[in-house]
């Protein structure tokens, strides 16, 4: 069965990795550029996520939506922001 990864496994994989700022992370790179990089990142995704619901069928929209998550969390990184900050306003 494929392994499966979880929203809080991702994050924390992602933390470590601002943390360790391992070579060839395409997180670091993204860290590093900042949070104007990164927010035009969540904009973009967003929007591929829209059309591909839109006019692309399921199986590519949950590509584009796995990928806003994503970046959605580097966001968050960058931003010094945990999960449970942002749970709270769930
Ligand atoms: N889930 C993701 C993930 N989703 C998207 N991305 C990156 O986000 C960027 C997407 O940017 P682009 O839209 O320009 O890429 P694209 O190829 O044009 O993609 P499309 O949106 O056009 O399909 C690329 O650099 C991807 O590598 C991701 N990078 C990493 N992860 C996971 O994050 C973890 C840490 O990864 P590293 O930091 O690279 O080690 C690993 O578990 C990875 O699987």
């Amino acid at each position: 069965m494929l392994a499966v990864k979880t929203f809080e496994e991702l994050f924390a994989e992602l933390r470590e990795k601002a943390e360790t700022r391992p070579e060839g992370s395409s997180t670091v790179v993204a860290l590093e550029r900042g949070v104007h990089f990164i927010g035009k990142k969540v904009v973009e995704e967003a929007a591929e996520s829209w059309m591909a619901a839109e006019h692309e069928g399921p199986e590519r929209a949950a590509e584009e939506i796995s990928q806003l998550l994503y970046q959605a969390q580097v966001l968050m990184i960058a931003t010094g922001l945990d999960l449970e900050d942002v749970y709270r306003h769930l």
